[in-house]
């Protein structure tokens, strides 16, 4: 079925059949007079580094704030949940799927080098290595350590990601947030109670915008760009980049690095179907050849069991595991 749905007054929706609105797709919703669509049924396995993941309910990518907040209040007026998906670089998204509305992040799009303040202000949708390599390309520095993080500003926003101890909490002024009820916030890195990995964004309703970062310009480009190239380099030496995964599984626990831990348990090459800890690195788990989301979530649950049976610690995961898997 295809509706047009209006917005144009908060609090007020008025709905019209529409049936030649809308050719993209059999099950589509199109807000009116927006160019947006929210389609059903949308498989999500593209959308995510470890390429697994069933289909969202509905998904929609908004190009801006009227469209967000117009999927949000549709998203509410239904009774649906929503989940963000910037990059998909840390998610499991289970085979079932997931209910409600799935909003994409990657088609809001801007970035703007401000150069009497060295501020970056980025759309939650921008790669962030993109902005790393244009800001090297600048001669700007403080974003090196960023290049092989393959999510979006948003995402790295929401999990304060990092490498080469450096994070996006040391370089973060502000973060533009819509809350579930579409009030505009200003956050700052201190509000967002930022730590190893983590913020109060997490498992939260609230949407990121934009962030702005403090950088330094006025380096030669030549060296930043160099810098940037060695940080890409030394990941691309230890950490297996050739097939899907999403980085890191487990946060680091504070005596010895996960990776070392799942080595020491002899689960280097350790496979459950498609899904295999990295010979590389024992913190990856790969996707190598038709996985499925459960395959990773079992191989998850056996890395934890058998650290936890060596070191008596069960290690935590960094990938954010969503939708309904089986707990074996
Ligand atoms: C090869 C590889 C290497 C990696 N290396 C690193 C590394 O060195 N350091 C590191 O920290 N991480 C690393 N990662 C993990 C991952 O890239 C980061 O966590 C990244 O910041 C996730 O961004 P994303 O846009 O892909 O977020 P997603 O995976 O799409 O989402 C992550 C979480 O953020 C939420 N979210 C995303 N966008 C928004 C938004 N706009 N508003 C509100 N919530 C939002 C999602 O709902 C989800 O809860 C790596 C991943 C891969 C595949
Ligand atoms: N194992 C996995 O599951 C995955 C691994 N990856 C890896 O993560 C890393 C990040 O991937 P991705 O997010 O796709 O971004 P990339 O780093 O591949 O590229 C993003 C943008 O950065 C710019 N850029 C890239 N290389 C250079 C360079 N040498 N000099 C100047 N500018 C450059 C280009 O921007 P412009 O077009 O504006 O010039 C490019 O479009 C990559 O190393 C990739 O291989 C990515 C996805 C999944
Ligand atoms: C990839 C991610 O972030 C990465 C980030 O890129 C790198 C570089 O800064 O440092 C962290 O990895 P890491 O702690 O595993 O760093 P590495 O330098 O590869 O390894 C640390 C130590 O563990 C040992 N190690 C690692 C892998 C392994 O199979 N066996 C092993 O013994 C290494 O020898 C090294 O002494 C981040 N991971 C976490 C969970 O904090 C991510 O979060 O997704």
């Amino acid at each position: 079925m295809v509706m047009t749905l209006s917005y144009d007054s908060p609090g007020q929706v008025n709905r019209q059949s529409a049936p030649d609105s809308c050719q993209a797709a059999p099950s589509c919703i199109a807000l009116l007079g927006r160019d947006c669509l929210i389609q059903s049924k949308v498989s999500l396995a593209s959308f995510t580094s470890y390429r697994v993941g069933g289909p969202a309910e509905w998904y929609v990518a908004p190009k801006n704030l009227d469209e967000i907040q117009a999927c949000l209040q549709w998203a509410a007026e239904l009774g649906l949940s929503t989940t963000l998906l910037g990059g998909g670089s840390n998610l499991l998204i289970s085979d079932q799927g997931l209910s409600g509305l799935v909003i994409g992040t990657r088609a809001l799009r801007h970035i703007h080098f401000d150069l009497a303040t060295g501020r970056l202000s980025a759309a939650a949708g921008e790669s962030l290595p993109r902005l790393a390599w244009k800001a090297a390309r600048l001669g700007w520095q403080g974003l090196e350590w960023a290049v092989g993080i393959p999510g979006t500003v948003g995402g790295a926003v929401v999990m304060n990601a990092g490498a080469h101890g450096s994070c996006t909490a040391d370089i973060l002024v502000q973060a533009d947030i819509l809350s579930r009820f579409g009030r505009l916030e200003v956050l700052t890195a201190k509000d967002l109670d930022y730590r190893y990995r983590t913020s109060n964004l997490q498992n939260s309703d609230r949407v990121v915008l934009q962030a702005t970062f403090e950088l330094k310009p006025g380096a030669d480009p030549a060296k930043v760009l160099a810098d940037t190239a060695e940080q890409l380099q030394k990941r691309r030496n230890s950490q297996p980049y050739h097939l899907p995964s999403c980085g890191s599984v487990f946060r680091n626990p504070g005596s010895q690095p996960a990776g070392w831990l799942i080595e020491q348990a002899g689960l280097k090459g350790y496979q459950i179907g498609g899904a295999q800890v990295a010979e590389r690195h024992a913190n990856f788990i790969l996707n190598c050849g038709g996985a499925t989301a459960t395959d990773i979530f079992q191989l998850i649950r056996h890395v934890q069991q058998q650290v936890e049976q060596r070191w008596s610690y069960l290690l935590e995961p960094e990938v954010r595991i969503i939708g309904e898997f089986q707990q074996s």
